[in-house]
């Protein structure tokens, strides 16, 4: 099955909107300031530029000089003093202007990082909620890369793409107005531009947003692989497969080269053009202006022009065109920025889509009747039942074995009970209540569950057997290491309970690890404890250690098993055989020897008595593999 891409995930038409919609109302202030100071900025630059012409003009040709927003008693009358005047403005206006400059930079950067800082932790907190299923077909480098890569290409596009397009219209704007104040008719013939640049722009508008989405995809590919290689280092070193590694990297790198290349091809192309056809109609108004100035008004013009207007004209040209060719480049910025708010919101709306309790009711106390049935359930993407139609009910305080060869559908099974997956058909209770109906939260807060991994957090023993659960004080956090049998060679540790246990818990052995994910399960003391092949990794002599332990832990609460070793589950109230998915066999150890089915079959693979074993099993195991 091919990789889901997550920017396919988002359903949302303008993904940048979208994300900004959401995280932005939050700062909307800080936009409306930043957007008052940038308008602010940009008026009183091109403001600047007409003072100098018109002072130009008052001053060389004794016209009257006339400043807006300065009263007309203000400005002197002798030439010099005009001169003084002009320069007086000018400077007031510098330093107006570096101010505001300051004050809106800092204004568009607070804006597009607190923003950012809400979306990176919103969809951090989507990605958290969402179903294993999500986690089974997205890899963890790719989720990782829309958090990382993918939100700081938002928040460039935030604090400086929307702040030079916001500040570029503006000023692109006023500059068309102090134009046309100064000409109307000069100003019309710069408007011949627009339908070029659109075309233009609408051109590699279309082509770059087919470019953008496989670069980020390739991006998510290459994070997953030095994830997928970085996580497991010992592998890779225990099979010398470093050449390997690299070859597999070197492809994927590759691959992000190419595409990134084929855009940024495209992209180089467009400025260039955008500057051509500025550059030719500046070239044409400067000379039908030159004319004008000396010969009087050619063609259809009418009215006069002075040298005062026509060079802050082309000022005011040769700014635009800077701005024109930003604006056109934004066009590709933003396809680039809007790809990495598709891949966001594909990230946050696969959180929608988790059924969330709405209609959940809480639960105070669980007394720990588990009860399924006729379950049904296969994994996303496949339409193999991996649980098929199982049912059996189990009394509070019953253990439970579940026992079956390598891929029968025992850890799904009990998956379905901590709802990690949700089943195709049938019920699954607690206590009675359909388990969807209560809410995650609770349900995990009632169901103990320990796997194979044992997977420890970086930070202390402490920390990793209080995980998850508030206002665990020390003496549970002990209590419960008691009871899973860690706390004597906690205590022996050099920090105790302070001990650092290194990343996934490295500094501990397999079966330290696994008894402090003991401890873990049982400091919110629920009233369902669920071991998946919890005591697989240790040796025999922990394994009877640890089922001392367990006979008192599990003696007042259900508790499920799941194990390949049959000795661990031979006590059991009961034992469930699963074959295929489906519930083949049921009771005691003694019960099922005696009924000579799959169990006892599993039962001499185990005690060694392979000669007896019958032809089918031999069949089905090998047909299995
Ligand atoms: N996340 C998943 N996505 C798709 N298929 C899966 C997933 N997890 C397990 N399976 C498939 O479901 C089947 C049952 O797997 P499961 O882990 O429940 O078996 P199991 O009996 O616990 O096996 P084992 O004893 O080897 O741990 C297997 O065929 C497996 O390939």
């Amino acid at each position: 099955m091919s990789e889901p891409d997550l920017a396919e995930e988002s359903d949302v038409e303008y993904p940048f909107f979208y994300v900004i919609r959401h995280a932005g109302r939050h700062h909307l202030g800080l936009f409306a300031a930043a957007v008052l100071l940038t308008i602010v900025a940009a008026v009183n630059s091109n403001l600047s530029v007409y003072v100098i012409g018109v002072g130009f003009d008052s001053v060389f040709s004794s016209q009257p000089l006339t400043v807006p927003l300065v009263p007309d008693t203000w400005v002197p009358t002798s030439t010099e003093g005009q001169l003084w005047f002009v320069g007086g403005f000018l400077t007031v206006s510098g330093t107006v202007g570096v101010f505001v400059a300051i004050g809106k930079n800092v204004l568009w950067e607070l804006f597009g990082q607190r923003v950012v800082d809400d979306v990176r932790v919103q969809t951090f907190d989507s990605a958290q909620h969402q179903e294993l299923a999500f986690f089974d077909t997205h890899q963890t480098g790719d989720v990782m890369s829309a958090l990382n890569d993918d939100v700081n290409t938002l928040e460039r596009g935030l604090s400086k793409s929307a702040r030079w397009a916001v500040g570029t219209s503006v000023t692109l704007l006023s500059a068309l107005a102090f134009m046309a104040y100064l000409n109307w008719q000069l100003t019309a013939v710069v408007f011949l531009l627009l339908p070029i640049l659109a075309a233009i722009n609408i051109h590699f508008s279309r082509a770059l947003s087919d470019l953008y989405p496989p670069i980020q995809r390739a991006e998510g590919r290459l994070n997953a692989r030095m994830e997928s290689t970085l996580g497991g280092m010992d592998v890779v070193k225990a099979n010398a497969a470093e050449g390997v590694e690299r070859e597999r990297f070197t492809g994927r790198s590759g691959d992000l080269r190419d595409k990134s290349w084929t855009g940024t091809r495209k992209r180089i192309q467009q400025t260039p053009l955008v500057q051509g056809v500025t550059g030719l109609v500046l070239v044409v108004v400067m000379i039908v202006g030159g004319l004008w100035v000396i010969d009087g008004p050619p063609l259809f013009f009418t009215g006069t022009l002075t040298v005062g207007q026509l060079v802050p004209f082309l000022f005011y040209m040769r700014n635009m065109e800077g701005g024109i060719e930003f604006l056109s480049a934004l066009v590709g910025i933003y396809q680039w920025v809007n790809s990495s708010a598709a891949r966001i919101v594909g990230v946050r709306n696969a959180d929608d889509r988790v059924t969330e309790d709405t209609d959940a009711q809480p639960v105070e106390r669980v007394d720990g009747d588990v009860a399924y049935e006729d379950v049904t359930f296969s994994y996303p993407g496949t339409d193999e039942a991996v649980v098929d139609s199982v049912s059996f009910d189990v009394e509070p305080g019953e253990t439970v074995g579940i026992v079956g060869s390598t891929g029968a559908g025992k850890s799904t099974l009990i998956k379905l009970l901590l709802r990690f997956y949700e089943p195709d058909d049938g019920v699954i209770r607690l206590d009675g209540r359909d388990v969807t109906d209560v809410s995650r939260q609770d349900l995990r807060a009632a169901v103990g569950y320990v796997d194979q991994e044992s997977f420890l957090f970086d930070g202390t023993v402490a920390e990793n057997v209080a995980y998850g659960e508030e206002g665990v004080s020390h003496e549970e956090v002990v209590a419960a290491a008691r009871e899973a049998g860690a706390h004597e060679f906690v205590a022996d540790l050099e920090d105790g309970y302070e001990t650092h246990v290194g990343q996934r818990g490295v500094k501990l052995s397999g079966g330290q690890r696994q008894r402090v994910a003991i401890a873990r399960a049982l400091v919110r003391d629920p009233s369902v404890l669920v071991f998946d092949e919890a005591t697989s990794h240790v040796d025999n002599e922990t394994e009877v250690l640890i089922r001392r332990n367990l006979a008192e832990i599990t003696a007042d609460r259900t508790t499920f098993v799941i194990a390949h070793r049959l000795s661990t589950v031979r006590d059991a109230d009961r034992i469930l055989v699963l074959d295929d998915g489906q519930l083949v066999e049921e009771g005691t150890h003694d019960e099922l020897l005696a009924e000579d089915g799959t169990y006892a079959d599993l039962w001499r693979v185990q005690v060694g008595e392979v000669d007896q074993l019958p032809d089918e099993f031999l069949e089905r195991v090998g047909a299995d593999d």
